[in-house]
């Protein structure tokens, strides 16, 4: 959450959308970051590089660091330590260049209830110097895409919770960023409203060219993203796509529910040389590929194979692993299974 170290930019921003950054210029590059309160050392040497137009995840427990990140990133707060440039430029030489890429959606709503969707957008608009003949046609734009324009003269203090994240995401659009900060963007908001703002992102990312830098307790939301850092006590511990990190923790798990599993077992160690592990739901075996060796595994034994099921680590092991803690301090859902019911053979 953003503490008094982030705030909003106070001073008037830049009129005119800025330049696309060159080919092959990172949309964010930070090199050594590093941040210290009195008694704590929040950041301790960060490097990321986010590519153009990515959707990057920044995920680690409370506490470790990921708000004081982004508020640097974000020339919120300053390094103590440390390089950032964001689409080519440098927050400390040229702050006001960087926030004309940027558009900020925090974790606490900063729309003014008493004021309409479309007077929030146009305060936005005013606040960010958008040139006055643009801003009738860029608003009317974003809350079509917000799926909001029905609704453009309520009362924001009226909107359920989904329509004012969607509304918020807007608003940070409006001024055309080329990197988009998302702290927490669905927190607390039940999951059709979580869905409609996933619709949304994705619709935007469609229209416009952005890079999304997100952080979230959401698994579904990590997976969603094409890389992702895992944080923990200041430092980037883990750094890739899901499936990469997934595939560095450990391999699938195959578990065959059979008609007699002793014999199962036996056949699976001496036919195919795999280490079968016996339990309360069925024979269990490891293997990079699961997907690929279960149907070999049903059709080569010869005891009757009823149910097959294959379980692939999930973003949360991959979590815990690299931080000892689960993505959610509640119980999150288990990784996605594939069950094929079978007939077997026998
Ligand atoms: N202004 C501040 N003064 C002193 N300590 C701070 C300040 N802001 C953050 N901290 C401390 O720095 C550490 C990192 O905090 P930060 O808010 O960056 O973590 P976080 O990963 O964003 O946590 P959360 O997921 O709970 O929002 C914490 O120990 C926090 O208490």
């Amino acid at each position: 959450m953003f503490r008094d170290t982030c705030r909003r930019p106070r001073a008037a921003l830049p009129a005119q959308a800025a330049p696309p950054p060159g080919p092959g210029i990172p949309a964010i590059r930070a090199i050594g970051l590093r941040k210290g309160y009195p008694g704590i050392e929040a950041v301790r040497g960060i490097d990321l590089t986010v590519g153009q137009g990515e959707l990057f995840g920044f995920l680690g427990p409370n506490g470790c660091g990921k708000t004081t990140t982004i508020a640097m990133l974000c020339t919120l707060a300053r390094p103590s330590e440390g390089l950032i440039e964001i689409a080519g430029y440098d927050t400390m030489a040229d702050p006001g260049a960087v926030r004309r890429q940027l558009g900020l959606v925090f974790q606490e709503s900063t729309l003014d209830g008493d004021l309409t969707a479309r007077e929030n957008l146009r305060f936005h608009a005013d606040l960010y110097g958008l040139p006055r003949a643009m801003v009738p046609a860029r608003i009317a734009e974003m809350l079509d895409l917000a799926g909001l324009t029905d609704r453009r003269d309520s009362l924001v203090r009226t909107f359920s919770g989904g329509m004012r994240r969607r509304l918020e995401i807007a608003r940070g659009l409006l001024h055309r960023p080329r990197v988009l900060f998302l702290d927490e963007p669905t927190l607390g908001l039940d999951p059709e409203a979580r869905a409609r703002v996933w619709g949304h992102l994705h619709e935007v990312r469609e229209r416009e060219t952005l890079t999304v830098f997100l952080t979230t307790h959401y698994l579904d939301e990590a997976e969603q993203c094409d890389r992702i850092a895992i944080v923990s006590e200041g430092r980037v511990v883990a750094q890739g796509t899901p499936g990469e990190l997934k595939s560095v923790i450990g391999a699938d798990r195959v578990v065959l529910r059979t008609g007699d599993d002793p014999a199962a077992a036996r056949d699976l160690r001496e036919r195919f040389g795999l280490d079968p592990v016996g339990g309360p739901d069925g024979v269990t075996v490891t293997a990079e590929d699961g997907a690929r060796l279960a149907p070999r595994l049903c059709a080569g034994l010869d005891v009757p194979v009823y149910a097959v099921t294959v379980i692939r680590p999930s973003l949360d092991d991959v979590f815990l692993h690299h931080t000892g803690h689960r993505i959610r301090d509640d119980p999150a859902p288990g990784p996605p299974a594939l069950t094929a019911p079978t007939g077997g053979r026998g």
